[in-house]
């Protein structure tokens, strides 16, 4: 029986980037995959990285039949040797289901890439499930950070520069952006506080450095 791997981190912690590259390292060695994406920044069927990498995927909507769509390219005659799935925390929990029962009936590896919490601090629902059923999770080891050097652990939504505890669960964005809503990824403390680079009066991207304390 294959496993159901869950690698899960906050916003920008390279997750899509290590999806595209165990995409990548399973065709360099002849094995054909599924790539599923959903509500990717770089637009619909895609897995972005922000270090400029992007494939073609298959969108996953609410309604996408996960089994059916394994079961059909298996009877058609295509190999599905592994299937990886970005941005996993927008999946149903019924979608986690059949990635599972992927796994275990057809005996091909999962590799599933989300974030676990939301805006407000709660699980979403498909990461939830995946926090149930996957065989191994694995928290990505290279750490975003907040803009007061601690290990960034949330995920912070803004409107208009301003954090926001309220709103909708799925709002597609990136972190410092320009747009009305934007993300920014925290520590506790700082989330708790809702202390974001700009209310702190600190520069939150670029070269500026953190405010380490000088040794
Ligand atoms: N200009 C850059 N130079 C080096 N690394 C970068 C650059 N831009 C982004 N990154 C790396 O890419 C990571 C974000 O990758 P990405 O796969 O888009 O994250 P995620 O899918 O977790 O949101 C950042 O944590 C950083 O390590
Ligand atoms: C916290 C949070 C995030 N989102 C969205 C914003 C992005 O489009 C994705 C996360 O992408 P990444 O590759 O991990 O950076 O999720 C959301 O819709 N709701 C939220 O609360």
């Amino acid at each position: 029986m294959a496993d159901l791997h869950f690698f899960t981190g906050t916003m920008d912690c390279g997750k899509s980037t290590l999806a595209l590259q165990m995409d990548y390292n399973h065709r360099r060695r002849g094995l054909t995959g599924l790539l599923l994406a959903s509500h990717d920044r770089g637009g619909d069927a895609t897995v972005s990285s922000r270090l400029g990498l992007s494939a073609r995927a298959v969108e996953v909507g609410t309604d996408t039949d996960l089994w059916g769509l394994v079961v059909e390219r298996l009877t058609a005659g295509t190999r599905v040797d592994y299937v990886i799935c970005d941005e996993a925390q927008f999946y149903t929990p019924a979608q986690i289901d059949d990635l599972g029962r992927v796994a275990d009936e057809l005996d091909t590896p999962v590799y599933a890439f989300g974030i676990l919490t939301d805006f407000r601090t709660r699980l979403f629902p498909g990461a939830a499930r995946l926090v149930e059923l996957a065989d191994r999770m694995e928290t990505l080891q290279v750490e975003a950070l907040c803009w007061c050097g601690r290990r960034a652990t949330h995920n912070a939504r803004t409107v208009d520069g301003v954090m926001v505890t309220e709103g909708r669960q799925v709002v597609v964005g990136d972190t410092g952006d320009d747009g009305r809503i934007g993300y920014e990824v925290l520590c506790r403390h700082h989330h708790r506080r809702r202390m974001t680079a700009t209310s702190a009066g600190v520069a939150g991207t670029g070269s500026d450095p953190l405010p380490f304390a000088a040794s």
